[in-house]
């Protein structure tokens, strides 16, 4: 399970996070949606402990991930919003790569990166080296690293930007896969279809704050509207960079 709780966050005078607070339950896809600048990324970095909130927490599986961020991190995947690889590695090694910094060492190590190679089907690209892979190749090297120590939590930032149909396909057949096991999903888009496609929960965010939350039924019910575009340009009060 995935919570911030009134986060506070500024960068200089401009106030990002306005006491935003929301939580994402296991085995559900939640869906951060908000357009550009509503601070959607400030607020998932905070919660896996990589910038450091004016006031607040984020809290993985209930650790603080301020306070323990190791032990935070051990929980969660992240699937950052723009992936480098390291081109003159192979995808195996690359994988192999993380799961050594989640402390995985010899046999065990190995086992891991097999297993995760496995699940995702990357066999035939697992021994070749990362330079002249396709967006979606890079993409599926990255969710392997992601999920090599299999967190029970996994984050993502705008997770098909750059991806063709094909791919984005391919991330969320996997995505589905892993909420039926129980991991908690938290993504965050500007794409408001993708968002609804795939999400249990909606949170809605625009100018550092909550602007609504629920499943797209109770966005729409909740704004008197029909469809989930009129609900969501409703909810944030102008359609200005959300995609449809
Ligand atoms: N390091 C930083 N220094 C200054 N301002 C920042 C910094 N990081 C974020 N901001 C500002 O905070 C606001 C929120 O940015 P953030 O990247 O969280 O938005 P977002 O919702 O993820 O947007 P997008 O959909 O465009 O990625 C923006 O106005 C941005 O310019």
């Amino acid at each position: 399970m995935l919570e911030v709780k009134n986060l506070v966050k500024s960068f200089g005078e401009f106030q990002a996070l306005k006491d935003l607070s929301f939580s994402a339950e296991d085995g559900q896809i939640t869906g951060l949606l908000g357009p550009n600048g509503a601070g959607k990324t400030t607020a998932l970095r905070v919660l896996y402990g990589l910038l450091k909130a004016d006031q607040g927490v984020g809290i993985i599986n209930g650790i603080d991930s301020a306070k323990e961020p190791m032990k935070a991190r051990s929980h969660i995947g992240i699937f950052p919003d723009k992936f480098g690889l390291y081109e003159r590695l192979t995808a195996r090694e690359q994988i192999s790569y993380f799961a050594g910094l989640h402390g995985f060492k010899g046999a065990d190590r190995d086992a891991a990166v097999n297993k995760v190679i496995t699940r995702l089907n990357i066999e035939d690209i697992a021994d070749r080296r990362c330079e002249g892979f396709s967006q979606g190749q890079r993409m599926k090297v990255v969710l392997a690293q992601s999920l090599v120590h299999e967190p029970k939590n996994l984050i993502l930032d705008e997770p098909t930007r750059g991806l063709d149909v094909m791919s984005t396909r391919i991330l969320r057949d996997i995505l589905a896969q892993l909420k039926e096991q129980g991991t908690c999903i938290l993504f965050s888009s500007h794409v408001m279809q993708e968002v609804a496609a795939l999400c249990d929960k909606v949170i809605v965010i625009s100018d550092g704050k909550i602007a609504g939350e629920g499943t797209p039924e109770e966005l729409c019910e909740r704004t008197g509207e029909s469809s989930l575009e009129e609900a969501f340009v409703k909810l944030i009060g102008t359609d200005e960079g959300i995609a449809a």
